[in-house]
């Protein structure tokens, strides 16, 4: 079935001479110099996947998470299957398309009203203390039937589908899948693929791979910024998966309520948990806070480019404390929404703030204590600090 997609798409490709865009005609992604600033650094487990299918693998890495999924809500992963050469080839892809011009992007500009994620956002939409925001992005569906033919993405990009939907599908399987038996054996469950079962990569969700481009600022645009001091959110589907790039930035909320900053660990992925999963969990799996701040002085004349990937249960998982874990039960979850909500609505409803940023800043100003209720009783908050 998956090959079918992706032949699909290389015979879409063929169609039409891509060979412009080879990868040795593209001018390659090279990292920036990690920072020698001493920083607070965050203390992260590392998970080494390798280890999954060896005999007690699971139950190893499973320990190894307990303390991470519950009071963290951040951890590594490497050795997930995917070679280097592929990653690097994917931060080209990103660098080629942020350089197009302006008016080749915006003919796939994301459709902000209909709370829709995928294609460019261009920067500057949203407010960040007294300036506008440095980021764009560029966000793929997942390339399964519900979304064939309802993207279409610029010749660079279109050059490059088979590698792309390969990349994500294999990010799907290698780490998220693996991840959910993981939370599924510190859950306790009494079937370690019930995670799995509400993340079939061939269903319908919004899970999504995305290339992202934070802009050097001056100093009088970090001043302008707060250093971004202000950006602390919680993600919101199941986990995020975030390839190592150098320029640091990233900061988790411990806690102890102290910001710690994410290292650059080579040949990792960083994961952190998010809304979903804590839904599913009544909070018991940790959605950790985190923003991302003006790079230390070092590293702050430079592009800040990330490859991430998002995952989503389906849309019609109903989004209520699983209720045959042992350990949920012990420490007596509630459900998070006063009715019962499904994925597609908690979507809706917390992307339309994410990417409508004039109604977010009405309904927090309407609220007038720092909270606005995402859906059905659930609120989110404004990290001022
Ligand atoms: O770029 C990063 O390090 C994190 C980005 C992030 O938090 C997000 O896109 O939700
Ligand atoms: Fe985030």
């Amino acid at each position: 079935m998956s090959t079918t997609i992706t032949e699909t798409i290389q015979t879409q490709s063929d169609t039409k001479n891509y060979d412009q865009y080879s990868l040795d005609k593209l001018s390659p992604y090279v990292h920036p110099p990690e920072t020698k600033a001493e920083l607070p650094w965050s203390e992260l487990v590392t998970l080494d996947l390798e280890d999954y299918d060896r005999p007690g693998g699971k139950d190893r890495l499973a320990k190894q998470l307990e303390h991470a999924v519950h009071h963290v809500g951040f951890f590594y992963v490497k050795n997930f299957g995917i070679d280097q050469k592929l990653v690097e080839e994917q931060f080209t892809l990103a660098k080629n398309f942020f350089e197009l011009p302006v008016s080749e992007k915006e003919k796939y500009e994301v459709n902000y009203a209909a709370a829709d994620y995928n294609g460019w956002r261009r920067p500057g939409r949203r407010l960040q203390a007294t300036t506008r925001d440095n980021i764009e992005m560029y966000n793929f569906a997942k390339f399964t039937k519900d979304f064939e033919g309802k993207y279409d993405h610029p010749d660079l990009l279109k050059a490059h589908l088979p590698e792309i939907a390969w990349f994500q599908r294999t990010l799907h399987s290698n780490v998220v899948l693996p991840l959910l038996r993981l939370f599924a054996i510190v859950l306790q469950l009494p079937d370690e693929d019930y995670l799995v079962r509400q993340h079939i990569f061939e269903e319908k969700s919004e899970d999504h791979f995305r290339y992202m481009l934070y802009y050097p600022r001056t100093e009088e645009e970090w001043v302008a910024a707060d250093y971004g001091k202000k950006g602390g959110h919680t993600d919101l589907g199941t986990v995020t998966l975030l390839f190592r790039q150098p320029v640091a930035g990233l900061q988790i909320l411990g806690e102890d309520g102290e910001w710690t900053w994410v290292s650059a660990q080579p040949g990792t992925i960083t994961v952190n948990l998010a809304d979903t999963i804590s839904h599913l969990t009544g909070g018991w799996l940790k959605s950790s806070v985190h923003r991302v701040v003006a790079p230390p002085e070092d590293q702050r004349e430079y592009n800040r480019t990330g490859l991430l990937y998002f995952a989503r249960p389906h849309n019609r998982t109903v989004l209520e404390p699983i209720t045959d874990s042992p350990v949920l039960e012990k420490a007596g979850v509630k459900p998070r929404f006063d009715q019962l909500v499904t994925m597609e609505e908690w979507v809706r409803a917390k992307q339309t703030l994410q990417l409508n940023p004039d109604i977010a800043a009405k309904r927090y100003a309407e609220s007038g204590d720092g909270t606005v209720e995402v859906l059905a009783g659930f609120r989110d908050k404004k990290y001022k600090e």
